[in-house]
This record gives structure tokens, sequence and C-alpha cells, in this order.
């Protein structure tokens, strides 16, 4: 069987359903093939499930720092229902109506490329069809999580992400290899929801990608919750002599951890493995690369594109779904003969740093560029800091409220390269310093913004104090 598309997809995460969506807005037809769940990693062992099993132990901390409050234990089997609930028991029947309501073809298979403009989709049953796209084929892969050659470590048959955002059961004692996003917001949830010994083993500190206090921060009310941070260690080997059974893991300095499970937290893969790159001319396993259209470079037919983490550009879902609304939007403009170059048909905001926040308590979000990072690039940086837990506003949402604010200024152009906050549900500052930064609103200007009191929000007008303002 053979159909032919404007647009043909391979896979339906965030990234995908998005990039189809804006380009039957534009007049095109298009299909989309998914091998597993529509809706992605992000809505079914990502994203939603890891931030409902976080949203209590976030409130339980918040609740323990408001006097006069007191709080019961946490009923992880309620929480556990309420994830499950969030996912939507697995069944993504609701997601390939709407997909099939847009309407864009719902494919479920296994794709592969098969040459320019052309994708074959393996269907469970060992049937193939092939997808023949007249304008695009746009790569929407996602990625898998790796796990390092580590002696031992791969036969432990460890948790990763999709195994911890789907637990049934919380372990006793969870040991966590990696000190990244995934591994601070897992050792979170688990210890929050009853894990009685959690060990981080971190070759690094916390959080390393983020400005250095971040994860100074969230170590630090991590040994308060009685989670263990073990930083600087390397795990040489695993042992686990029985499947499920008790896993030790080897350290290049002191003691081996046992644990009941886990959990490998340590990046991950562009899913490209199995998925035809050959056939135009690309190496499988690595990520595709793409230019500011999302076309794939290196490809010469030009119509190959890529969005999501598949591009590596960025490892979020709010980024993948940008990258996809432009890069709809490019394909229908291309395939129109209509200009292709307007300022909303380029990805710009992954020049300036994509925002992220991190759901741990303190919480930790940023945008833009951290200081290391500006000043490697050149950038005239003056940096400015300022003690969250100082301001009124953060001061009434609780006793002992901790956190940390910093402003990376170009002081050649008085604008914000990058911006970090961590503290208590800070996450919901961050939209404001993205408009900064991506706006480049000078900082005259923004002294013109006031916050209103007493708000968290207060803290810019402090940094813009602090700086001199
Ligand atoms: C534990 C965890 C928590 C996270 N939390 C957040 C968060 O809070 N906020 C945030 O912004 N990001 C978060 N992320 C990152 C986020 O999940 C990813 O950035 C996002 O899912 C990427 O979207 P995507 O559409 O590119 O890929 P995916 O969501 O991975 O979707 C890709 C889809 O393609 C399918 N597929 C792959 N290969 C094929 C093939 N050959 N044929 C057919 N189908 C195929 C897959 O089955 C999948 O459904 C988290 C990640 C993890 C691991
Ligand atoms: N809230 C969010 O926005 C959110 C939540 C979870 C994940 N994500 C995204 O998902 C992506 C994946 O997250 P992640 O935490 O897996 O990756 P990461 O890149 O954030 O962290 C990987 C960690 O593993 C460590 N590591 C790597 N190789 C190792 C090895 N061989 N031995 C020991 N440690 C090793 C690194 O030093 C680092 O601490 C991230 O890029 C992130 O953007 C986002």
């Amino acid at each position: 069987m053979s159909d032919e598309f404007d647009v043909v997809v391979v896979g339906a995460g965030p990234a995908g359903e998005n990039v189809a969506d804006r380009a039957v807005r534009g007049g095109l037809t298009a299909a989309i093939v998914e091998r597993r769940l529509a809706g992605g990693e992000c809505s079914y062992w990502a994203c939603i499930p890891s931030k409902a099993l976080l949203r209590p132990v976030e409130l339980a901390a918040e609740v323990a720092r408001v006097p006069g409050l007191t709080l019961g234990p946490i009923d992880t089997a309620a929480v556990l229902a309420r994830r499950d609930e969030a996912v939507s028991h697995l069944d993504d029947s609701g997601q390939v109506e709407w997909i099939r309501s847009v309407p864009v073809e719902f494919v479920r298979g296994h794709g592969r490329l098969d040459g320019p403009g052309r994708v074959a989709v393996s269907a469970e049953d060992g049937s193939v069809r092939t997808l023949t796209a007249r304008h695009a084929v746009v790569l929407a892969t996602g990625s898998d999580a790796l796990i390092p050659p580590i002696h031992g470590l791969a036969e432990a048959r460890p948790w990763t992400s999709h195994e911890v955002t789907a637990a049934r059961r919380v372990p006793e004692r969870l040991a966590v290899l990696g000190g990244g996003v995934v591994a601070c917001e897992m050792a979170q949830a688990m210890h929050g929801l009853g894990a009685r010994e959690t060990t981080v083993l971190a070759r690094g500190g916390l959080l390393g990608r983020m400005e250095p206090f971040a994860g100074e921060l969230v170590a630090a009310s991590f040994a308060e919750a009685g989670i263990t941070v073990r930083e600087g260690v390397q795990v040489t080997k695993v042992e686990r002599p029985r499947p499920g059974g008790p896993v030790t893991l080897h350290l290049s300095e002191g003691p081996p951890v046992e644990a009941d499970e886990l959990l490998v937290a340590t990046g991950r893969r562009p899913a490209t493995g199995d998925l035809g790159l050959e056939s135009v001319g690309l190496e499988a396993g690595r990520s595709v690369e793409v230019d500011d259209s999302m076309r794939a470079t290196g490809v010469s037919d030009g119509r190959l594109y890529a969005v999501g983490d598949v591009n590596g550009r960025a490892l979020l879902t709010h980024m993948g779904k940008y990258q996809a609304r432009l890069c709809g939007d490019v394909i229908a403009a291309r395939a129109k003969g209509e200009p292709d170059d307007l300022p909303g048909l380029r990805d710009v905001a992954d020049g300036y740093g994509a925002p992220q926040v991190v759901f741990t308590d303190p919480q930790v979000c940023a945008v833009g560029r951290t200081e290391s990072q500006a000043r490697r690039e050149g950038f005239d940086v003056r940096v400015v800091e300022y003690d969250l837990g100082r301001v009124s506003g953060a001061y009434l949402q609780g006793d002992g409220y901790r956190g940390m604010a910093k402003a990376v200024v170009d002081e050649r152009r008085r604008v914000l390269l990058g911006v970090t906050f961590v503290g208590p549900a800070v996450g919901e500052l961050l939209h404001a310093a993205t408009i900064a930064v991506t706006a480049e609103v000078t900082l005259d200007r923004l002294w013109h913004a006031v916050p209103s009191f007493p708000t968290v929000s207060e803290i810019w007008l402090r940094l813009l104090e602090t700086y001199g303002l």
C-alpha cells in the first residue's frame, strides 16, 4: 500500500504533533507515524508523571514552612493513582482522536526513512506501509535514556526515567546515578513518597549546567530532607546477583552503596538508531543537525526536517513545541512558494538560551546564559546577585524561605543575558525573565516595570537596585 501526503512526520510526541498541526493549518495534508503512544515520552513517561509525583512532595514542604498548618503523612497510593490519571492510564485514544480531528492521518508503527521523501512504516503485525511526502519529512522521534558503559550496569537492569515515572511502588532504598535534572527531581519525588534511604551519586555537583549556587542550594535542601548526595564519585562496578534483588554499586572512593533499586539518570541519546538515516546520507545514532528553519543540514534534497529532542538543540518539551510550530509554518510557506524568511519562521529562542524549571524543593529556574557561558562567549559581563529570602513577599511564603537570584548583564547594551532564580515555587517567576532576556529589554526600561507588593517578584526591583538603578 502506498500513500502520498504533503508532510510525513515520524514521532507523535509534543514536537511531532505540533508540526503536523501547524502544517495542516497552513493548508497542507499530513500523516504522523507513532511506534508507541501518541503524546510521546513527555505525556506518559517524563514531564507529566514526574510532575504529578513531585507536586504533593513540594506542597508538603510548603506546608511545613507555614506555622499553624500540620500535615499528615503523604498517601503514596493516592499519589500514584493520580499519576495514573495524569497519564490517562497509558491509553492514547483521546490523543489519537485529537490528531485525527485536525485532520492528520495517524499511522501506528515504527517509521524508517527509505530514501528522500519516503517513510516505511512497520506495523506490529509485520505489514509495511510506505508513506511518500510531497514537501517534507519531519523527524520528531525524541530521545532515549542513556545507560553508560559501566561494568555490570546494563545486566543489573536498572530503572531509567521510564520505570521511575511509572513506578507502582517506592523502593525502600534507592540509589540514583547522575546529578542532572532527572536525578534531582526523581530523588526528591521518591524520597518524599517514602523511600527510606535515597542516595544520589553525582560525579560532579548537582545540576551542573546551571549556575553553581543552584546545585548547592538543592544539595543543602536534600541534606535536610535526609537525601544523601555523594559528589565527585564514579561508579566503577555494579552487582545484582538476583534479578530485581538488592544492587551493590562500587565507587571510585569510599564504601559501596547497597540499594533495593537503582535509577540511572545520566542523560539521553537521540532516538535515531533505527530510523533509516543512512538512506539519506546521515549517520545512525546521532542527532539530526538542523538550520534555524529546522531543515536538516547535509541532506541535498532539502525536504528533511527535525524538531524536538532528536535535533539536540534543547531537550525540553516547550522548546520542541516552539521549533515544531515554526517548522510546520515554514514547510507550508515553502510548499506554497511564499516568503520563508519572515521573523516567525526562524528559531531565535534557542540562541538566547532556553528557559527551564527544575521542580525540586527549592525550585530552580533559569533562562539565557549562565555567567560562565556569557564570559566564554566574550560578553562584557556584570553579575548581580540577591538573597531571595530578604524579599518581603518571599518571607511571607513561609519560615526559613531560602533562595537566591542572579542576573547576568551585558554591560555594553545594558540588557540581561541570563537570569537564575532558586527558591520555593519560583518557577512562575521565570516567564518575566524570559520576556526580558528574549526581548532584550534594557535595564533602564525594566526599571519602569513595577512589581506588586508583597510578591516574590519584588526580586526584580532588588536586582535593579543592587545593579545601581
Ligand atoms: C523524567 C523526565 C522528565 C522531564 N520533565 C520535563 C519537564 O518538566 N519539562 C520539559 O520541558 N521537559 C521535560 N523533559 C524532557 C521532555 O520529556 C522532552 O524534551 C520531550 O518529551 C521531547 O519531545 P519530543 O516530541 O521531541 O520527543 P518525545 O516526547 O520523546 O516523543 C517522540 C515520539 O516518537 C516516537 N518514535 C521514536 N522513534 C520512532 C520511530 N522510528 N517510528 C515511530 N515513532 C517513533 C516515540 O515513541 C515517541 O512517542 C523530561 C524528560 C524526562 C526523561
Ligand atoms: N524539569 C525539566 O525541565 C526537566 C526534567 C527532567 C528532564 N529534563 C530534560 O531531560 C534531559 C535529560 O535529563 P538527565 O537528567 O537525564 O540529563 P542531564 O544531562 O541533565 O544530566 C545527566 C547527569 O548524568 C551525569 N552523568 C553522565 N554520564 C555519567 C556517567 N557515566 N557516570 C556518572 N554520571 C554521569 C552528568 O554528570 C549529569 O549530572 C535534560 O537535558 C533535561 O533538559 C527536563
